[in-house]
């Protein structure tokens, strides 16, 4: 186990996709009170001007940055001034030698009383016999994660430390992470905030609220997803996958020799999502990028991505959430993105008062009301508030779009790799589902070894390298202290590359996930995380998934091009992407 690393920087929890932020529970709590005792009144010498009686500058840590500006160019304007002016000043300050050190002494209590309290900070994890890199003031281990990959450095410090904890607290080992994640949920329902630039709307949504609230709301989205509703949204979602084809059919007609298929899987995900979940028809596949939503799901995403070094340093350190006036693009299109949902919300409305039943997630929704009884048994329960559901409506796109997309682009590179597994999945596809046109949900289901080859991409390409949680209340689980207030990452990407877990990790092998094969701890295996909290549009993931990779084997053969690289490098926003892309050629099959 280890600890102590600094938060922010580099992280991933994406739509309630989480992941192994640099973290650092010791800087948390740094950045949580106030670093200085406030120093002002009569002969406290500062930059701020207001407090300030003599032209002597001293910089204290009560100036904000406009003070400190304003007091260096008061320092520039002294340079400048006469020296009768100068004099002057020197003659003030020989005048009031006793104020002069009375500051000295305030200045230097206020720097030791804080050096003290950084001191007994960092021993937190010390205290708890909790091993880790060794953190330096103020900054954590952040600087270890400086220019390196995430992924990797997590990797190293679990071999470095063992399985066990590592930093903020950082958890690798099964065990206690089916404790945490579901047993002891109670003492770890809430999860740490990821999106550190949120919009007035966008604080509603399920990834983002805890307790009582986060419960009604879980159970509304919930019902919404059960498997009736899944069942009829299927047509909604055949059609979608059809346009999917009909594009792919004129992208391998323009680009024979391949194409990165990449962008298309985002508006596939993007239309299936809003089509099936909300009976929203979004376009993009006709669209493209001109289209609005997806432009929110982009910004909405770089909001919470490291590579957004804005939103990187406000999750690491929360008073820099100002930085949020930089993120324009962002706030414009989440006025429009939640007009737009308000909009078809309130139509969905209109037709649920004229039809007999509810036709899409948002619907049941809409209609959601829990019993009288229900509301005496458990008082959480209570019917939506409108903006709830709004706030529901856009987790699903948020939540939804851009993991589904690139577990479908992690897939088909899979495929196009590895053309033997491609050709047994093609054979099981054909088999029950027939060599064209459509197919049954039943059916869908039928096709044991998709699961398969997408449980075997989703570990060797974990969307949700992990999943995080805050420690509500001081516990110890298996033996482990942990603080209330501590966010604990719970890291499955180092158990997925595990020999021991997954022997011969470097090979793909979708046969591990088989029946006969499957069974291994359930702490070490978690791609849409675990215990009540886990991805609540997992099933509906799953189906529309499928039914893209059915459709796409009926029609075509998939292989590398000039320019597939493998393994495909990957990036973080926030969840595990394709970094540059997903290259792969297609050809039609001829019938
Ligand atoms: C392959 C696709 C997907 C993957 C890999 C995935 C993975 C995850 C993971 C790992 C979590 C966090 C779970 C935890 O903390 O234990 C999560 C949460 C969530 N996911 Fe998904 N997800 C996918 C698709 C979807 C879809 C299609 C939807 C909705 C239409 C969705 C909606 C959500 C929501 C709303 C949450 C937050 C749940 C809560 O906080 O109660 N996800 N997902």
């Amino acid at each position: 186990m280890c600890c102590g690393l600094g938060r922010g920087g580099k992280g991933w929890e994406g739509g309630g996709v989480e992941g192994g932020d640099t973290c650092g529970s010791q800087l948390a709590q740094t950045s949580q009170l106030s670093p200085f005792p406030k120093v002002t009144g009569d002969g406290v010498i500062c930059t701020c001007g207001a407090t300030s009686r003599t032209p002597v500058f001293v910089k204290t840590p009560t100036c904000r940055t406009g003070d400190m500006i304003r007091g260096l160019c008061h320092l520039r304007e002294a340079d400048d001034t006469s020296d009768a002016l100068k004099l002057a000043a020197v003659r003030e300050v020989r005048e009031k030698p006793g104020s002069m050190y009375l500051t000295l002494v305030i200045v230097l209590f206020a720097l030791l009383l804080f050096y003290r309290y950084l001191k007994e900070n960092y021993k937190l994890f010390i205290k708890d016999g909790v091993d880790g890199p060794t953190p330096v003031y103020i900054f954590g281990n952040l600087g270890e994660f400086a220019g390196k990959d995430p992924l990797e450095k997590f990797t190293e410090l679990t071999n470095r430390f063992g399985k066990g904890l590592t930093p903020s607290i950082v958890v690798s080992d099964p065990d206690l992470i089916q404790q945490i994640l579901v047993k002891n949920f109670s003492k770890f329902n809430g999860r740490p905030r990821f999106l550190p630039f949120l919009h007035f709307e966008e604080k509603e949504i399920l990834q983002n609220v805890c307790g009582s609230k986060w419960k009604n709301m879980r159970e509304a989205m919930a019902s919404a997803f059960n498997n009736t509703n899944i069942q009829k949204v299927f047509p909604r979602l055949l059609h979608v996958a059809d346009q999917f084809v009909d594009e792919l059919q004129r992208l391998v007609l323009k680009h024979p020799q391949g194409f990165d298929i990449q962008k298309l899987n985002e508006c596939y995900a993007l239309d299936s999502v809003a089509f099936t979940a909300l009976g929203l028809e979004t376009k993009a596949i006709a669209h493209g990028e001109e289209c609005m939503m997806l432009q929110y799901v982009y910004a909405y995403d770089n909001s919470a991505s490291p590579e957004n070094a804005a939103s990187g340093l406000a999750r690491a350190y929360q008073c820099l959430e100002v930085l949020k006036i930089v993120d324009i693009k962002h706030k414009r299109l989440a006025k429009e993105y939640f007009d737009c949902l308000s909009h078809h919300m309130e139509s969905e409305r209109q037709k649920v008062n004229t039809s007999a039943r509810p036709k899409s997630m948002l619907q049941h929704l809409l209609t959601y009301n829990p019993t009288s009884r229900d509301h005496a048994t458990n008082p959480a329960r209570s019917p939506l508030t409108t903006s709830e559901i709004l706030g529901l409506t856009s987790s699903m796109v948020g939540g939804g779009v851009g993991s589904t997309a690139s577990a479908l682009d992690f897939t088909l590179h899979c495929l196009a790799v590895h053309p033997r597994h491609q050709e047994k999945l093609r054979q099981e596809v054909l088999n029950v589902c027939g060599v064209e046109g459509n197919f049954t949900i039943e059916q869908v289901r039928e096709i044991d070894y998709l699961d398969q080859v997408i449980n075997e991409s989703l570990r060797f390409y974990p969307i949700a390298p992990g999943v995080a949680r805050t420690c509500s209340e001081d516990c110890v689980v298996n033996g482990v202290q942990f603080r209330a207030g501590t966010e604990v990452r719970l890291m499955g990407i180092t158990q997925y590359k595990d020999p021991e877990i997954f022997p011969d990790p470097l090979t793909f092998k979708p046969e591990r996930f088989s029946k006969e094969e499957k069974s291994r701890h359930p702490g070490s295996w978690f791609p849409f995380g675990a215990g009540p909290r886990m991805c609540v549009g997992m099933h509906l993931a799953q189906l529309h998934l499928k039914v893209a990779i059915i459709k796409l084997l009926q029609n075509f053969e998939i292989s590398t091009s000039d320019l597939t690289q493998d393994p495909l490098p990957v990036t973080l926003r926030p969840h595990l992407s394709p970094r540059n892309g997903v290259h792969i050629r297609l050809t039609r099959i001829a019938r």
